[in-house]
């Protein structure tokens, strides 16, 4: 049942088509669906509601697979005498309710909390679409989600089927927007307590606006101001790639994890980024390092004008940038190639003195180029456990 489930979530979820049309589907569309511009092509003729209308959605691939492995191999188990739709119960009859299917299959992913109508969905890509598509694009849109209310106007055209693949692809890049779950929520769907999944929830979100920022630009690199543009057109207001210029943050293979990279060219002496947090003591940064067993540490250590002090971005996201990520506690180690120093600095922000870490470029660094501070510390005082962290001699 469950792979059934996924199969009519992705109709309702990714294509945002109606349940009915889900209920509709018969074994005849799936046979005649068509190969076009890389996309499965499936006309849905008569919907449950009994009056005629017509879906037409593109599957991508891999769908087609999931479709084609629930027709072979889990469908043949439940036919009983002659039923000629795609989705069958369990007793061989059509089934009678996508949006109970739906709900069923959120609530055995024990996320019953977070979950969604087909209806919600669908509302919420229109608004989506309202504000960043072109009115054709639109219109293809509507045909795509809404098919059935379009075609009882006369002077509606029927799409070619290159536009519904089109449109489809186009519907890929609308970004999800909804919220993370809140802890109490993590905690009640039975994941633990900590961040883990909270942050990457983030991370995802951010890589995603990041792709969708630059999807609009296919042949040049977008200047900052567009970006900037575009990023308060989807009224984005944190976690979205705004901060500094000319960064990235890439994932690297292995234990190394994630590091900052540049996008563009910077000359010696230019101020690449600071390191955000929130400036506690040295003490207090000391007790946090205590409780990071085996984890990433975000804590910079320094001393100004004769105190000891420390940033603290291990609390991430930090308030005044609820949700943003921040290049500085991304920077890996080099004591051999360094490309940026720590300079310590006192910023008068708001009436008040805020101590600060900026990175200084050492050298000229080119486009793609990692950016690596010495951290200072060697094996045997790295947390007193170092001795077989060999990243600390590079
Ligand atoms: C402040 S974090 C830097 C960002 C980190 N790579 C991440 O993915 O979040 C410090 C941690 O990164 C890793 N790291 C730093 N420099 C490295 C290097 N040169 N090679 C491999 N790993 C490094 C170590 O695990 C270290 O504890």
């Amino acid at each position: 049942m469950w792979y059934r489930y996924y199969c009519e979530a992705l109709m309702m979820l990714r294509h945002f088509q109606r349940p009915g049309a889900v209920e509709g589907m018969t074994v005849k569309e799936w046979v005649n669906r068509k190969l076009t511009d890389g996309r499965y092509l499936i006309g849905i003729k008569k919907h449950n509601t009994g009056a005629t209308h017509v879906a037409t959605i593109a599957l991508t691939l891999e769908e087609e697979a999931w479709y084609q492995g629930y027709y072979e191999f889990i469908r043949p188990e439940f036919v009983r005498g002659e039923c000629n739709r795609f989705f069958l119960s369990a007793r061989g009859t059509k089934i009678t309710s996508g949006s109970s299917d739906l709900l069923r299959l959120h609530e055995s992913c024990g996320i019953n909390h977070v979950s969604c109508t087909s209806g919600q969905v669908r509302r919420a890509a229109e608004t989506l679409v309202a504000t960043s598509f072109t009115e054709n694009q639109k219109q293809n849109v509507a045909a795509y989600m809404f098919h059935s209310d379009l075609m009882a106007d006369k002077h509606y055209r029927m799409p070619v089927p290159s536009t519904i693949v089109a449109t489809a692809v186009l519907l890929d890049t609308l970004p999800g927007d909804c919220q993370p779950p809140t802890k109490k929520q993590r905690v009640d769907a039975g994941f633990s307590e900590n961040r883990v999944y909270y942050d990457r929830w983030r991370k995802c979100q951010y890589a995603d606006r990041q792709e969708h920022l630059l999807s609009s630009y296919t042949y040049q690199k977008p200047s900052c101001r567009k970006i900037e543009r575009l990023i308060s057109k989807e009224g984005w207001t944190s976690n979205c790639p705004k901060k500094w210029k000319g960064l990235v943050i890439k994932s690297f293979d292995g234990q190394k994890g994630e590091g900052v990279v540049a996008t563009t060219n910077f000359t010696k002496g230019d101020i690449v980024c600071d390191y955000h947090g929130k400036v506690i003591t040295k003490a207090d940064g000391e007790m946090m390092m205590k409780d990071l067993v085996d984890q990433a540490c975000y804590l910079f250590f320094f001393k100004a004008g004769g105190e000891n002090l420390c940033i603290d971005a291990q609390t991430w996201p930090c308030q005044c940038h609820a949700g943003l990520e921040t290049f500085g506690r991304k920077i890996n180690h080099s004591s051999k190639h360094p490309n940026i120093m720590p300079l310590s600095v006192v910023l008068r922000l708001d009436d008040e003195d805020v101590h600060t870490i900026l990175f200084k470029a050492t050298m000229d660094i080119k486009v793609d180029t990692e950016l690596k501070f010495n951290y200072g510390v060697n094996r045997k005082s790295f947390r007193g456990e170092a001795l077989d962290l060999d990243w600390l001699d590079e």
